[in-house]
């Protein structure tokens, strides 16, 4: 199934672009139009953007979207309808499935899901060893051949620890332009683990998870893309010692890319202290000094993405104890609030390079066309309005997926998503998910 261009026409009026400068934009046809003839923007819808920022849709490399298999966490319907709702126009879906995205047979069925349901653009991620068992290379140049074009391939939830596979993995995705992705965790160094390893995990009597487990595995893999020349992309890095590794690597021209999540630049490992399992994710949440350090790299470039990780899992997973419980959280409804609270309310980022971070450097590495684009005549209608003035107290009215595990429930956060557009049509209106999307499909 393929959609047809729309025939929604929307005149978006006194929008303020990421630079600063004032517009108006007129979405026709699935593109940006040039406004101001009255002839194209007769019968549009008229929007006042006025005090909202229009930025080109965000682009999420790493979400778990759970279909197939997990169907009662999440599926490519609900999820991209959290992403619409978080003013995402892409998302790239994570392999760990049932049964793993590791042939071209799945990769193309989640890409089929995704143009079914309509919310944004769906770019499956392929496993890079076979059932993610870390055993054997899974069919990485059939999903790339495939009509899901894989390029970013990971075993994410599991760390490839084998060093052999995974210079392997790396060489083999050199022929076309791929990626690893790497989930960084040795098994090993975290068996059991349960939260970070420090005088508070000794303190609350959890088994701690040493941040050496997640840096020693990226300091092997800078080197192993640095001896074959490939590209290694690093998810959800979460201390201060990553950073320091990644920002060596660069100087020295490894092409290393790496994304930190929203919720590891503003939470911390005191929330563990009191049991609540909605603070249980992997990478766990670290200390003050880390966040610190994240959001620094993060603002000199080290880090050059934010991706959500969204994860969302039953509330009999996650209402339990805390060893027993889940590893993950939501968060594409909330990743920009976030985002905006622990780098852009402070200074250290600015709209632009949000528009960087969580646009046009996210379809670089995961080489997605039409997506993180300039909001320029001409341009792919894929964009959303968002009110950075706006304050409320997330709550689960503001979760458009299944899941219901936010951290960040009862918190107040900034900003809102007001409208998003994909293809030109919208996915959300008044800070609303469209139930029914006014786009023909053939
Ligand atoms: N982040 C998490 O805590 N959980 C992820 C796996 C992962 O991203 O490693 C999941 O699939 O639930
Ligand atoms: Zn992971
Ligand atoms: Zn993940």
């Amino acid at each position: 199934m393929t959609e047809s261009a729309t025939t929604q026409r929307f005149l978006i009026r006194g929008a303020t672009l990421a630079d600063g400068a004032r517009t108006d934009l007129l979405l026709a046809d699935g593109r940006i139009a040039a406004p101001g003839s009255d002839a194209s923007s007769a019968g549009a819808t008229v929007i006042d953007a006025d005090g909202l920022i229009a930025l080109p849709g965000l682009v999420d490399l790493h979400a778990h979207l759970r279909e197939p298999g997990f169907e009662q966490s999440e599926t490519v319907l609900t999820g991209t309808r959290a992403a619409a709702a978080g003013g995402f126009t892409a998302v790239f879906p994570m392999a760990n499935t049932s049964p793993v995205a590791d042939t071209a047979g799945v990769v193309e069925q989640v890409l089929r899901l995704g143009e079914a349901a309509g919310y944004a653009t769906v770019q499956p991620i392929g496993a890079v060893t076979v059932g993610l068992a870390g055993e054997r290379l899974a069919e990485l140049g059939a999903m790339a051949d495939s009509r899901a074009k894989v390029r970013v391939f990971s075993d994410d939830g599991k760390c490839v620890s084998d060093p052999l596979l995974m210079r392997r993995a790396l060489e083999y995705v050199k022929a076309f332009g791929g990626v690893i992705a790497q989930h960084a965790q040795e098994p090993r160094l975290t068996e059991g683990a349960q939260m970070n390893e420090g005088a508070l995990s000794g303190e609350l009597g959890l088994t701690g998870w040493p941040a050496v487990a997640e840096e020693s595995i990226i300091a092997r893999d800078v080197l192993l893309a640095e001896h074959v020349g490939s590209r290694l992309h690093v998810c959800h890095v979460s201390t201060a010692g990553s950073v320091d590794v990644i920002r060596w690597a660069k100087a020295r021209g490894v092409d290393v890319t790496a994304e930190v999540t929203p919720h590891h630049l503003l939470l911390t490992e005191e929330l563990a202290s009191g049991y609540d399992a909605r603070y249980k994710v992997n990478p766990p949440l670290r200390r003050a000094e880390d966040v610190e350090a994240l959001r620094a790299g993060l603002a000199d470039g080290t880090i050059d993405i934010v991706a959500t990780d969204h994860a969302p899992h039953p509330v009999e997973s996650k209402d339990c104890e805390w060893d027993a419980a889940a590893f993950g959280m939501v968060g594409l409804e909330s990743a920009l609030s976030v985002v905006q609270a622990s780098v852009v309310d402070n200074g250290l980022l600015g709209w632009t390079d949000i528009a960087r971070v969580l646009s046009a450097a996210p379809a670089r590495i995961g080489r997605l066309d039409g997506h993180g684009l300039p909001l320029e005549t001409g341009a792919p209608a894929e964009l959303f309005l968002y009110d950075p003035a706006a304050s409320r107290e997330f709550s689960t009215r503001d979760l458009a997926g299944k899941g219901v595990n936010s951290p960040y429930l009862s918190m107040t956060l900034p900003g809102r998503v007001v409208a998003t557009f994909h293809r030109g049509y919208a996915t959300v209106l008044d800070g609303t998910v469209v139930e029914e999307l006014e786009v023909a499909r053939g």
